[in-house]
């Protein structure tokens, strides 16, 4: 089963179009979605949650979003919004009325292991301090997808690091799956089963992470050569004075070429690049 089908998702704004937008994301599963700012990661993400009008069909756990359906999902978006003057205590109280399955020991056990403080008022929580508290509450009422919307932004590399391992035990259980955006691609590359690229709103690509990695090498070659090459075997290319590095598609390749491996960001702005 999939925990989330997206069937020519198109939303238009003036200026900017989400355009025909398909993928899924198996279950027990976690897949990053990068662009760039403005790529429409949020506008994505706030079709799926139902909180936008878009066209297309979307199905969550193998249904359409209604308020039943909103219990079994964990959400976190980039800004995390509790009022200023609440603490992590009134937060717990407001969320029992608001979630059936909330888990006010496990939401202790978060506050606990990230080091939150129950009286401090929101509004004197640092940055991180408030992302990690919006992620122990979207894991704390037994959800089975986590829907992210750049979770790590702005976080330091250990909080980062600490968030991604919290992630990854999340889908220890095998009914859990995760979409998460970011833009920092290196935390979706350690953390992801699945990557979808998304470039000014389009979907340029959707892959499992090892088969990109695999498929995708680094070759440095001459101009005469490259014209040579079946131009669909290059998804990108950066030029100097002496030779060019290309990205290439291994299987479109003679096998007499010297190949470095790739990493998921290389191929996100050689891509991209590339289109423009
Ligand atoms: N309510 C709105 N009205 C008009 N345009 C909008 C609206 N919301 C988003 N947009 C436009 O849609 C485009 C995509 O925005 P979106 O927030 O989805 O990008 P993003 O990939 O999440 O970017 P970032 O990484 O900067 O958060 C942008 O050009 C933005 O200006």
């Amino acid at each position: 089963m999939n925990a989330l089908n997206i069937n020519n998702l198109t939303k238009k704004y003036s200026g900017f179009t989400l355009e025909n937008i398909s993928f899924s994301l198996p279950q027990g599963c976690i897949l990053g979605l990068i662009g760039e700012n403005g790529a429409g990661k949020s506008t994505t993400i706030r079709s799926i949650l139902g909180s936008i009008k878009y066209d297309g069909d979307i199905e969550i756990l193998g249904q359409h979003i209604s308020a039943e359906l909103k219990e079994r999902i964990g959400v976190v978006l980039d800004e995390v919004g509790f009022p200023d003057k609440l603490n992590a205590n009134d937060i717990n109280r407001i969320m029992k009325n608001m979630f059936s399955n909330w888990d006010e020991n496990r939401f202790n056990e978060y506050l606990g292991k990230f080091g939150l403080p129950k009286n401090k008022a929101f509004a004197d929580f640092s940055k991180g301090m408030k992302m990690k508290l919006g992620i122990a509450v979207a894991l704390s009422h037994n959800a089975e997808l986590l829907i992210l919307d750049e979770p790590t932004s702005g976080l330091d590399p250990l909080a980062r690091d600490e968030i991604i391992d919290i992630l990854n035990d999340f889908t220890r259980d095998e009914t859990h799956s995760i979409l998460i955006s970011s833009h920092i691609v290196s935390d979706l590359e350690k953390l992801c089963d699945y990557i979808a690229f998304l470039h000014k709103g389009r979907l340029m690509l959707c892959e499992e992470k090892d088969t990109l990695l695999e498929q995708y090498v680094f070759i440095n070659i001459t101009e005469e050569q490259l014209a040579e090459l079946d131009e669909n075997a290059v998804k990108g290319k950066r030029s100097n004075k002496w030779s060019t590095e290309a990205i290439v598609d291994r299987n479109m390749i003679p096998q007499t070429f010297i190949t470095k491996p790739v990493s998921i960001e290389d191929l996100f702005v050689f891509m991209a690049k590339e289109e423009d």
